[in-house]
C-alpha cells in the first residue's frame, strides 16, 4: 500500500501540496464561463487534465474503497473519475499515415464539403488469434513419417487355419507348419499373425529367398496389446522362410531384453519349429562364454570371411549378443534375413555398449576397402551377396563386386511400441511398415500410439483400491482371502518389498490358520526378484507354472512378456510408475482371449497421481473403482498384527 511507505511528515508536506491544488482548482472553476444545461465545457471536452502532484493522486488510491465524505474534495472528484476516456477514432491523411483523433460530436469534424470529400476509411479484418492446433495435430507433428501412415488392424479378427492339403486359406503357411500349429491346439490365426503374415510370406516365392540383394524387404513395426500372439507372428514367417535353407548359417537373430524371455521364446520356435531341421541357440550369459561359443560356431580357428554357424537362429539379450560380435571368432551377422526387436521400446532405452548401433554395423554390407587380405572364402557360397567385397577380388569391378543391399529384415514388437522418432531413427530401417493393432477399429489409430495411449485387452477387468497405506498389507489379504484372488502375479516396487511382502504373507496365513483353527489355506507365496540366483528363479518360475506356486510375489522383472496361461489376477501392490509399466504389469493375465482381473492398491497420497497418469492415456474410465470398509477388514486385524510383530522380530534379529 502507497499510505505504508510514507512517512508523518511526508503526509503533512503532501497535504499541503493537495491543499494548494484544491484552492487553484476552486478558482478555476469560479473563473469558468457557465455553460448550458447538457452542454460539454471545453476543458472536458478535450479531456485535458491538469497533471495533479503525485501527493493527491497517492491521497485518491487511498480513498478508493473507503467511504467518501459528500462534501470532501473526493467526493468533488468522484464524477470525473468514473467518466470513460473517449473513443479514439483513426484518420487517414494524404500520404496514408494513420493518425489517431478524440472522437467528438459530429460537428467537431472538419465540415465537408461536396468538393472535398471525406476519405473513406478502409477496413481493415480485426486481430485475432489463430485457432490453437488440436490435440491430434500436435501428437503428429515431428512423428516418424511411416507411423503416420501405420495401417489400422482390428484386433477381433481371426483366421482360420485350414487343415492338411493344398489350400493354405490365405495365411501364407505351408502345410508342414499348419499341420504342426493343428497338432499344438492352434486353430486360428489371431488379428496380429493374420496381418503380419501375408507381409512377410509373399505368395511370389522369389520374394520368400533368402537373400534378396536387389529387392531387399520392407522393415516391419508392430505395436499390437499384450497377450495378443506378436512372438507367433514373427516365429511362422521365420521358420517358414528359413527351412528353405540348405545351408546352415546365422540367419535370424532375436534381441529380447532378458532371459526368461529367452527361454520362452525358445520353447515357442522348438515348438513350433520340431520336425524342421532347423538349429536354434541362445546366448544369456546363463553358460560360459567358451561354452556359448561352442553351441554356437563351427570353426573358431580359421579366420572365414562368410563367418562360421552351428545354428539357423540365435535369441539373446543384448548384453551377450555384444560379447560375441565382439570376442568370438566369425560370429558373423551377414547372413542374417531377420532381425527382430522384440519388446523394442525397453530395448531401444537400454544403451547397453551401444548395442544397438553395433549389431547394424554388422549387419550393412562393407565397404571396398575392408577387403581381408588372406581371408578366403570356405564354399563358393559362405560369403553373403552384399558381403563379397570381402573376398580377395573384390578390387576388380564385375557383378560380383557391384555393391548390394543386405537382405535383412528388421521386425520391431511391443505393446507399447515407440514413437519417438529419435529412437526410430537409429534403427535405421528401410521403408518401414508400421501395424498397429487396436480393439475396434473406429479409433484414432496410430494417435493412441502417438499419444502413449495403448490398447488393453478385451477380456480384462481392471480395479483400483484407495486405502491408508498402513492398511494395504490388509486389503492384499482381503483380496486373497476374500475374492479369491490367488494364481496371481503380485508386483511390488523393488526386490527387497516382494521378500517382506511374502514374509509378512506366510505369518499372517500360519496365525489365520492357528487362529482360526481350520485347515492350511494351501496358499504358497513366493518372491521372485533380481536378488536370486537364475536357476533360483527358474526353479520358482517353473513351480508357478506348476500351479505349485498360488502367489508369485515380483519386481518389475516379469512385467513384460512373460507368458504364464493361467495367471488370472495381476496385483499391482505398488503402483506402477508410469503407463507403459501399468499395460505390461496387467498384460500378465487376459491374454490370448481368456478373462482376467487386474487389481492395483492406491495409497492415499498416490491416488491423485495415479489418476492423472490413467487419465492421460484416456485409461480413468475402464479402471472399477472399489472400497474397502474397515469392518470388512476388521476379522483379519488381529491376525494381522501378530504377523506383523513376528516380522520386526524377523527382521530385528
Ligand atoms: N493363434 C493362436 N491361437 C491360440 N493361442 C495363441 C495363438 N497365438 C498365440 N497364442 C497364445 O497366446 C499367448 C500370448 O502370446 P504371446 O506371448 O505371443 O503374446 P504377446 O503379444 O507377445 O504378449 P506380450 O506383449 O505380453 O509379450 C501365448 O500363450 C500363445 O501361445
Amino acid at each position: 500500500m502507497v499510505i505504508a511507505s510514507t512517512s508523518p511528515e511526508k503526509n503533512k508536506e503532501k497535504t499541503k501540496a493537495k491543499q494548494r491544488y484544491l484552492k487553484r482548482k476552486k478558482q478555476r472553476r469560479k473563473n469558468k464561463p457557465k455553460t448550458a444545461p447538457g452542454e460539454v465545457s471545453e476543458s472536458e471536452e478535450d479531456g485535458d487534465e491538469e497533471i495533479v502532484p503525485n501527493a493527491v493522486v497517492e491521497e485518491r488510491e487511498v480513498a478508493d474503497g473507503a467511504p467518501i465524505e459528500p462534501d470532501s474534495p473526493q467526493a468533488e472528484e468522484k464524477p470525473r473519475k468514473d467518466k470513460r476516456p473517449k473513443k479514439r477514432q483513426k484518420v487517414v491523411d494524404e500520404d496514408g499515415d494513420v493518425e489517431m483523433h478524440e472522437a467528438g460530436p459530429p460537428e467537431d469534424l472538419p465540415e465537408a464539403t461536396p468538393s472535398a470529400p471525406l476519405p473513406t476509411l478502409p477496413s481493415f479484418p480485426l486481430p485475432a488469434l489463430p485457432d490453437a492446433p488440436s490435440k491430434s495435430v500436435l501428437a503428429l507433428q515431428g512423428l516418424d513419417r511411416a507411423l503416420v501412415g501405420a495401417e489400422i488392424v482390428d484386433a477381433t479378427g481371426l483366421l482360420p487355419i485350414p487343415p492338411d492339403g493344398e489350400d493354405d486359406g490365405g495365411t501364407g503357411l505351408g502345410e508342414k507348419t499348419r499341420k504342426r500349429l493343428l497338432e499344438l491346439g492352434i486353430v486360428e490365426l489371431f488379428a496380429v499373425q493374420t496381418t503380419l503374415l501375408p507381409f512377410l510370406l509373399p505368395r511370389n516365392p522369389l520374394q520368400r529367398s533368402l537373400y534378396l540383394p536387389f529387392d531387399p524387404p520392407r522393415d516391419v513395426c508392430v505395436s499390437a496389446p499384450t497377450g495378443s500372439g506378436k512372438t507367433l507372428a514373427y516365429v511362422l514367417p521365420i521358420l517358414e522362410i528359413l527351412s528353405a535353407r540348405i545351408v546352415t548359417q546365422l540367419r535370424a537373430l532375436v534381441v529380447l531384453p532378458t532371459r526368461d524371455l529367452v527361454t520362452q521364446v525358445r520353447e515357442t520356435f522348438e515348438a513350433v519349429g520340431k520336425g524342421r531341421g532347423l538349429k536354434i541357440g541362445t546366448a544369456t550369459g546363463q553358460h560360459s562364454f567358451s561354452h556359448e561359443q561352442s553351441q554356437l560356431i563351427a570353426d573358431k580357428t580359421t579366420h572365414l570371411a562368410g563367418g562360421s554357424s552351428k545354428i539357423d537362429i540365435l535369441i539373446c539379450t543384448p548384453g551377450r549378443l555384444i560379447d560375441h560380435l565382439n570376442g568370438t571368432p566369425n560370429f558373423s551377422l551377414q547372413h542374417l534375413r531377420f532381425l527382430v526387436i522384440d519388446e523394442a521400446d525397453r530395448l531401444l532405452a537400454q544403451s547397453f555398449q551401444e548395442w544397438l548401433v553395433q549389431v547394424l554395423a554388422a549387419t550393412r554390407p562393407p565397404s571396398q576397402e575392408s577387403t581381408i587380405p588372406g581371408v578366403l572364402p570356405q564354399h563358393h557360397d559362405a560369403v553373403a551377396p552384399a558381403f563379397r567385397s570381402l573376398l580377395p577380388y573384390a578390387k576388380i569391378p564385375s557383378f560380383v563386386t557391384e555393391r548390394k543391399e543386405s537382405s535383412c529384415q528388421k521386425l520391431l514388437f511391443s505393446a507399447t511400441l515407440t514413437r519417438d522418432p529419435g529412437k526410430l531413427a537409429t534403427l535405421e530401417l528401410r521403408n518401414p511398415k508400421y501395424f498397429v493393432v487396436q480393439e475396434k477399429n473406429d479409433g484414432p489409430g496410430v494417435l493412441d500410439v502417438a499419444m502413449d495411449k495403448f490398447t488393453m485387452p478385451a477380456t480384462l477387468s481392471e480395479h483400483m483400491l484407495v486405502c491408508e497405506s498402513s492398511l494395504k498389507p490388509l486389503v492384499f489379504f482381503h483380496l486373497v482371502y476374500e475374492h479369491n484372488v490367488t494364481n496371481a502375479l503380485v508386483f511390488t516396487k523393488s526386490a527387497e518389498s516382494t521378500a517382506r511382502l511374502v514374509r509378512l504373507f506366510d505369518f499372517f496365513d500360519t496365525a489365520r490358520r492357528v487362529g482360526s483353527g481350520g485347515a492350511p489355506s494351501g496358499l504358497i507365496a513366493r518372491a521372485y526378484s533380481s536378488d536370486l540366483s537364475a536357476s533360483e528363479r527358474k526353479l520358482i518360475l517353473d513351480k508357478f507354472r506348476a500351479k505349485e506356486i498360488q502367489i508369485l510375489v515380483c519386481s518389475d522383472l516379469i512385467s513384460r512378456g512373460i507368458d504364464i496361461s493361467h495367471v488370472s489376477h495381476v496385483v499391482s501392490y505398488d503402483v506402477p510408475v508410469d503407463m507403459r509399466k501399468y499395460v505390461h504389469r496387467v498384460g500378465r493375465t487376459a491374454r490370448a482371449g481368456r478373462a482376467g482381473d487386474a487389481w492395483t492398491l492406491v495409497e492415499e497420497q498416490e491416488a491423485r497421481y495415479f489418476k492423472t497418469m490413467l487419465k492421460q492415456a484416456d485409461h480413468l474410465a475402464k479402471v472399477k473403482r472399489m472400497k474397502v470398509g474397515e469392518k470388512e477388514l476388521e476379522p483379519l486385524v488381529v491376525y494381522y498384527e501378530g504377523a506383523l510383530g513376528q516380522l520386526k522380530d524377523a527382521y530385528s534379529r
